[in-house]
């Protein structure tokens, strides 16, 4: 999908309006806009599924919210929006379809690529992990010596890695304790050591996940692995079919490395790897929480395409979190975008994020290969928040940046803390609750002096507030609301992508440096070749053959 002729975005009448009108607004306080209506707390909300979303806390007013509308109008953000549910090929520099919301699409829905339902081949997938998952849970799947598996462990990288890490540990209180679940991505030795030193090699599966089967960081930790396994139990290349599955759009690739593709659980180039963890990608997890729990999860996800897809501008949560970011990044300056959870079981959440956001719109030509000279996707950071208030908080409160954060939080702690932890759920959302209070309203020079501080010491003590948060509320930290956390985001990180006008769904930024390694590496030991590296990386190289004691 070419959108070649399109008005460069900051050449839009819409984005000199919206120029003009944050001209207007100039420094215009949110204890000012809290002031000049009451009802602005509850007015700013949306609720989507079980997710409250609290918007007042933003620099905004009803009219920029228009304008952002109309904004997202002339960019055609609905039109690209409708093209990617209806399968059209909108990832355009690779020729595919985008349809991580067809993994989600429930039975008997109609999604066509190319002309071909593929929704009955996502449910025949589903399935066959399922069926997968129960015989492991059941400890009826046993490894080459005959024992049940008792510990998991997937390989993988990115998106590969990520997201099913991520989602194991936000869902752990509906895991099964009895099993052991590990995710190794670095081609650093060190992270597959530790997770495999404690393990019985007879007990273990290895779940193998790469999109493309080539990762050589995958690749690497997968043969190392399978050595291990052999080595542990004493057995031939026939003992790697009870211990190693793969996840994998391409089976050649998974048969070379002699998993037997039986063992092989597909998905399709339609699926981009950030985007993967309802696939087949997410098999660790469902092995975790059963396919019950999984499916919770999809329907979750589903909820808040459904929402995506049908609600108005004026309600659509996703829209609206894409457009309150270009609003910063573009008008304020706003370099980043801080994710900040009050749940230790989010602490991977933000990481996630991360590949999401950042590999989708850390683009600088427009689709059609220009130069972009506005701002596009920032840098996201962030953990879980009262840790974070310990940490790099003051620099949100009372440093130079404008930082617009996501505040996470839910009423009720999951199910299965002790009845003794659950007192402290109040105060960790006491919390969550004062800091964007605090953030948006700070503490005026007077209401400083008002307490008798010394004057030399009323700067320092002053909050100047007006920082920006959007604050999401949930019921309880259940599969479906993750799911409809993940959807929000990723429907955040296409609209973003739409009016900027770049191509959300490739990654060639990542490609470079895969190169550069692989030459680098024969350098390093073979010591052939350093003549042809720049002047800084040859001497590093030199520095670290010496120090190895190669040279
Ligand atoms: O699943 P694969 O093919 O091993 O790729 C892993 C990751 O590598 C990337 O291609 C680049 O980092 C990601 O997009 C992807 O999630």
């Amino acid at each position: 999908m070419s959108n070649e002729g399109r008005t460069r975005l900051n050449q839009l009448p819409e984005w000199a309006a919206l120029g003009k009108h944050r001209e207007q607004l100039g420094d215009t306080h949110l204890r000012e806009l809290f002031a000049a209506d009451p009802a602005r707390g509850t007015g700013f909300t949306l609720r989507v599924g079980d997710l409250y979303l609290d918007y007042s806390k933003n620099l905004v007013t009803d009219e920029t919210l228009a304008l952002l509308r109309e904004l997202a109008a002339a960019t055609g953000v609905a039109e690209l929006r409708d093209a990617m549910f209806r399968g059209d090929k909108i990832n355009n520099t690779e020729h595919r379809a985008v349809l991580h919301t067809a993994l989600r699409a429930p039975r008997g829905a109609v999604v066509e690529v190319d002309g071909v339902d593929v929704v009955p081949e996502v449910h025949a997938v589903l399935d066959k992990m399922a069926a997968f998952a129960d015989r492991v849970r059941a400890g009826e799947w046993t490894g080459h010596t005959g024992k049940p598996i008792k510990n998991v462990v997937n390989i993988g990288i990115g998106g590969s890695d990520l997201g099913p890490a991520m989602a194991y540990e936000v869902l752990r209180s509906y895991t099964r304790r009895d099993l052991t679940f590990r995710f190794v991505s670095n081609v650093d030795g060190a992270d597959l050591h530790e997770a495999v030193r404690d393990l019985d090699p007879a007990e273990t599966l290895f779940i193998v996940a790469s999109k493309t089967f080539t990762t050589i960081e995958t690749i690497t930790n997968a043969t190392s692995a399978r050595d291990w396994l052999l080595a542990g139990l004493g057995a031939g290349q026939e003992a790697v079919a009870r211990h190693f599955v793969a996840l994998s759009t391409n089976a050649e690739k998974v048969e070379e490395f002699g998993i037997d593709t039986a063992n092989m659980f597909e998905f399709w180039d339609w699926v981009g790897g950030r985007y993967s963890y309802d696939s087949a990608i997410g098999l660790s997890l469902m092995i975790a929480i059963g396919p019950d729990a999984f499916r919770e999860m999809l329907d979750g996800f589903h909820l808040v395409d459904e929402h995506f897809r049908t609600a108005a501008p004026e309600e659509n949560a996703p829209l609206l979190l894409g457009l309150l970011g270009i609003w910063y990044g573009a008008f304020h300056d706003a370099q980043s975008h801080a994710v900040l959870p009050y749940s230790h079981y989010l602490s991977k959440f933000t990481a996630y994020l991360q590949q999401l956001d950042m590999e989708s719109n850390g683009k600088s030509v427009t689709r059609d290969g220009q130069p972009v000279d506005w701002q596009t996707g920032p840098v996201v950071w962030g953990t879980p928040g009262t840790n974070g208030q310990h940490a790099y908080y003051q620099l949100i409160h009372q440093g130079t940046k404008v930082i617009p954060a996501d505040f996470i939080g839910f009423a009720r702690p999951v199910a299965d803390l002790p009845a003794g932890l659950v007192a402290q759920h109040d105060l960790l959302m006491a919390n969550f609750f004062a800091q964007t209070q605090a953030l948006a309203f700070g503490k005026t020079p007077e209401e400083v002096r008002a307490e008798g501080v010394p004057e030399e010491l009323v700067p320092h003590k002053t909050f100047q507030g007006n920082h920006p948060t959007t604050t999401i509320l949930a019921d309880a930290l259940t599969p479906s609301v993750l799911g409809q956390l993940v959807a929000l985001y990723e429907h955040k990180v296409f609209v973003q992508g739409a009016v900027w006008n770049i191509d959300s769904f490739d990654q060639w930024g990542v490609e470079l440096g895969k190169v550069l390694a692989k030459r680098i590496e024969p350098v390093l030991t073979e010591g052939e070749g350093g003549e042809r590296l720049d002047s800084s990386t040859a001497g590093l190289v030199a520095a670290y053959r010496s120090l190895r004691g190669r040279d």
